[in-house]
């Protein structure tokens, strides 16, 4: 998408895809995937998702890349939290604690030494985010700059694409596979069938329902 969609997005307010509290596969599925680390998490296409607090309480540092301001402010003032603003190029850093960082700026002006000390990444409508056109670009950057070894939380979403144009776009199972094999180890955790009568499928006037998928990968 263009840059500009997204920062109308959020001047608008228009920001359904915002939980306002824990996703609940990453509330069921972290502690598993995660175990007592207390790794460094990057959180590509954060938006101010809660999310980030939750990941950063469990002990973890957070290095959340997001291009809006609005959402990068919102994030902290609505945690009545404070963050020491570094305006700079390519990125505006907001960093609380030393160890909870917003990244204000383009996700692929990112390169291998911001993400060095990364070991575990959580995607959460960041992959879907992005058209299908987009999809591999993202990927291969993401692939690019974190360390080997790094494993992937990564949340998808899928419907029938002629009842709704995206964004959220529906990914398939199968095209997760098609863009991280080779690169990474794929485990696919679950598909859970949301069903027409969930309130996304309603909302969206998905009539065929909705499912969404929950994977784990490992960077070769
Ligand atoms: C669908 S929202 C998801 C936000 C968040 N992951 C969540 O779960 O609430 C996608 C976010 O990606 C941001 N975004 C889109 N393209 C981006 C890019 N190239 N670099 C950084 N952020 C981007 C948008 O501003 C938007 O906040």
């Amino acid at each position: 998408m263009e840059h500009q969609f997204w920062h109308t997005r959020w001047e608008k307010g228009e920001i359904g895809f915002h939980e306002g509290t824990v996703n609940k596969y990453l509330h069921d599925h972290w502690p598993e995937f995660s175990g007592d680390s207390t790794d460094a998490v990057f959180v590509p296409l954060c938006g101010k998702a809660h999310d980030m607090w939750w990941l950063h309480d469990r002990g973890h540092p957070v290095i959340g890349v997001e291009l809006s301001e609005v959402a990068c402010k919102d994030f902290f003032e609505e945690a009545q939290e404070k963050a020491k603003v570094h305006p700079g190029e390519p990125f505006t850093t907001f960093r609380h604690d030393d160890d909870l960082e917003l990244w204000c700026g383009d996700f692929f002006q990112l390169v291998p030494d911001d993400l060095k000390h990364v070991r575990l990444v959580y995607d959460r409508a960041a992959l879907i985010a992005m058209p299908p056109e987009m999809r591999r670009d993202y990927v291969q950057h993401l692939t690019a700059v974190i360390p080997d070894g790094t494993r992937i939380l990564l949340i998808t979403l899928d419907y029938d694409s002629n009842e709704m144009k995206g964004p959220p776009f529906n990914v398939s199972d199968q095209e997760v596979f098609d863009l991280f094999e080779g690169d990474y180890e794929i485990d696919h955790l679950l598909t859970n069938d949301m069903g027409r009568d969930s309130p996304f499928a309603k909302r969206k006037g998905l009539r065929n329902g909705a499912t969404e998928s929950v994977f784990y990968l490992k960077k070769n």
